[in-house]
């Protein structure tokens, strides 16, 4: 890696393992991330998500595996770090300092770092440097660790669920804000969070873990046409099922229709199925990143 590299950074996991003593949070987990990308990484409650983010911040070092940011291990590497920005949802601020001295010791962190940015985003959450971290609440809170992670403009930028607490005005701002921002000054960021539906159009490539392992690692765009719903009647739907060979995840039954979720094997092509339904009077419609996400990581299926 030579210099800034202000497009963004690649992030490369290698048969990835950490354990906290007796408990294994990844397992053997292997993915890329493109330069350049908005990723989503999602999972479950103690799927690994804040493992992995903190591998890539640096705060870890896998037990076993190897973890590359631009092609170098980040571990103790300054020039790499200075590069790479995570905003836990803990804050990572001086609470008890003012929001203008976080601000300045961020600046004197980062090459990168962009104080026009940083003024007009406290504009938009309201927040004032004079105003003490501590008394800040929780969604201000949220609110200026965003601050933080925007302005930084890192190559790498990971936001670990920062935007719990805020109300929905303040997440449509931070939205906004990431996406006007990113189509100037391009570079990776990595999401976390739960509330997939507000992220889904957002994201270009999205991690799926669960359990510590990889489900998915894959553009945004293929996850999302990995389903699709069939809805029709009944009888017709559960005959044009006997015969499509499509894997059915979940169905609801309302009145003689039913909407049934099927997905495809990766690699399979879902495209024909209009073709398919014609004359059947079953409509095809897709399935949101967030419903995939649920059938994905459905355990009620499970039996020990
Ligand atoms: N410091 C720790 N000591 C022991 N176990 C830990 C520690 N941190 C995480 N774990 C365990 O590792 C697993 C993965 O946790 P992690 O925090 O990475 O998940 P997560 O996907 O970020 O969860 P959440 O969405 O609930 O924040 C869980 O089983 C968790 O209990």
């Amino acid at each position: 890696m030579s210099g800034l590299d202000q497009s963004g950074l690649p992030v490369t996991l290698d048969a990835v393992h950490l354990r906290y003593g007796a408990t294994t949070a990844l397992d053997d987990l292997s993915l890329q991330i493109p330069a350049g990308s908005i990723t989503g990484l999602l999972g479950r409650n103690g799927s690994g998500k804040t493992s992995v983010l903190s591998l890539l911040g640096s705060y870890r070092r896998p037990t076993a595996g190897s973890v590359l940011i631009g092609g170098a291990d980040p571990f103790e590497n300054e020039r790499v770090m200075e590069q790479v920005c995570l905003v836990r949802e803990s804050g990572d601020v001086l609470a008890e300092e003012r929001i203008g001295v976080n601000l300045r010791y961020a600046a004197s962190a980062r090459p990168t770092w962009s104080e026009e940015l940083a003024q007009s985003l406290l504009e938009v959450f309201e927040l004032r440097p004079k105003d003490q971290v501590k008394s800040l609440s929780r969604g201000k809170r949220s609110a200026l660790g965003i601050v933080l992670g925007l302005a930084s403009r890192a190559p790498l930028t990971m936001l670990d669920e920062v935007h719990l607490g805020m109300d929905a005005p303040s997440r449509y701002a931070f939205y906004e804000a990431l996406l006007t921002d990113y189509a100037e000054h391009p570079r990776t960021f990595i999401l976390s969070s739960h509330l997939i539906g507000e992220l889904d159009s957002m994201l270009e490539h999205a991690v799926v873990l669960d359990r510590g392992r990889l489900l998915a690692s894959t553009s945004a765009e293929e996850l999302r046409t990995r389903g699709m719903t069939l809805v029709g009647r009944a009888t017709e739907v559960a005959t044009f099922l006997a015969e499509a060979g499509l894997q059915v995840l979940g169905e609801r039954r309302l009145g003689p229709t039913t909407e049934v979720t099927v997905v495809r094997e990766p690699g399979a092509d879902l495209s024909d199925l209009e073709a398919r339904v014609a004359g059947t009077g079953i409509e095809v419609g897709s399935i949101s990143l967030q419903d995939l996400f649920v059938h994905m990581t459905d355990r009620s299926q499970e039996r020990p």
